[in-house]
């Protein structure tokens, strides 16, 4: 299977479990990666920027950028992996708490 039909099919199968968890279904919690037939790790890629294409403050500070109701899918979806990665300078910066609240 080529990267990008693999892409989308992550992609699709990821939002379709989110939307599954915002209507109140039961998504299945218990599959695992290889029960669903996965061959790479899932990966999502997850920011927030301001309407001028933003992430940080002036000398890179911490800035709130997302609402409450965005702040609650960022939780959703740190909740929805097994590990949470940024770069050193986001820790330096902001000694981030990373957690799934
Ligand atoms: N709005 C948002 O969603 C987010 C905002 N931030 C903000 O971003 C700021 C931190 O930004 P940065 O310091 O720029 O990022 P960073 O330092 O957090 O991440 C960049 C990473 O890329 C690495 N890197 C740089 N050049 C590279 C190269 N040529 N090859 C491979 N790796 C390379 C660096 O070593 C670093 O680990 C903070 O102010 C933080 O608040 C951080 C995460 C999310
Ligand atoms: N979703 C989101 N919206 C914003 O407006 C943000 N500035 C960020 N930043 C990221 O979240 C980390 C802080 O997390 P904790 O509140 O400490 O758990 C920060 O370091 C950025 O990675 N994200």
């Amino acid at each position: 299977m080529d990267p990008d039909t693999v892409t989308r099919y992550l992609a699709k199968d990821f939002w379709s479990t989110v939307d599954k968890k915002f209507s109140s279904e039961p998504a299945s919690e218990t599959s695992t990666s290889e029960d669903r037939g996965y061959i790479y790790p899932k990966v999502t890629l997850t920011f927030a920027q301001t309407l001028d294409g933003k992430i940080s403050a002036s000398e890179r500070k911490q800035l709130l950028i997302s609402c409450k109701e965005s702040m609650v899918l960022t939780h959703y979806l740190r909740n929805q992996h097994d590990g949470i990665l940024v770069g050193v300078g986001t820790i330096l910066n902001d000694n981030p708490s990373l957690n799934g609240n």
